[in-house]
């Protein structure tokens, strides 16, 4: 099983999702940005890893959500969610081919996710309006 952290980032009320490149396997699907843990890593400390690289900014984490495990043939993918706040740095696309920032609400709801990501996105939403 890859175990893969991702990050739900809020700023000003919005959340930032992505949209995965052309080459890469899901592409053009959209994701909450982050990737693999490596050896000896922590979902945190990959989330944090992943962030400054992906995107080049800082994030903190202030919650995590629920893992969830999706079957991706022939792997299966633990996806490990953290929504963090936004603290600083312009954003960089090096991985990505888009980035928006959504309000949560329906809008979040209309992307075409990546499949481990729909559970994520419902639980988000469920705790936004809570
Ligand atoms: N990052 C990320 N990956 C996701 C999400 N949902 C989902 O199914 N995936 C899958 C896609 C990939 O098969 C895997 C993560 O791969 P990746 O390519 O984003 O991560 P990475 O940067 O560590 O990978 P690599 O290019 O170094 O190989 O998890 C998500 O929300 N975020």
């Amino acid at each position: 099983m890859v175990q893969v952290a991702c990050a739900i980032i809020e700023n000003h009320g919005k959340v930032l999702v992505a949209q995965r490149s052309k080459e890469k396997q899901l592409g053009l699907k959209w994701e909450f940005p982050g990737g693999k843990l490596c050896e000896g890593e922590s979902a945190e400390e990959c989330i944090y890893r992943e962030i400054r690289e992906e995107l080049g900014i800082e994030i903190e984490v202030i919650r995590p959500l629920t893992p969830t495990v999706t079957e991706q043939s022939p792997i299966s993918i633990k996806l490990i969610p953290f929504v963090c706040k936004y603290i600083s740095g312009p954003i960089v696309m090096n991985d990505h081919n888009a980035i928006r920032w959504v309000s949560p609400g329906f809008a979040l709801a209309t992307f075409d996710w990546c499949p481990a990501d729909i559970p994520v996105v419902t639980e988000y939403l469920k705790i936004c309006r809570s």
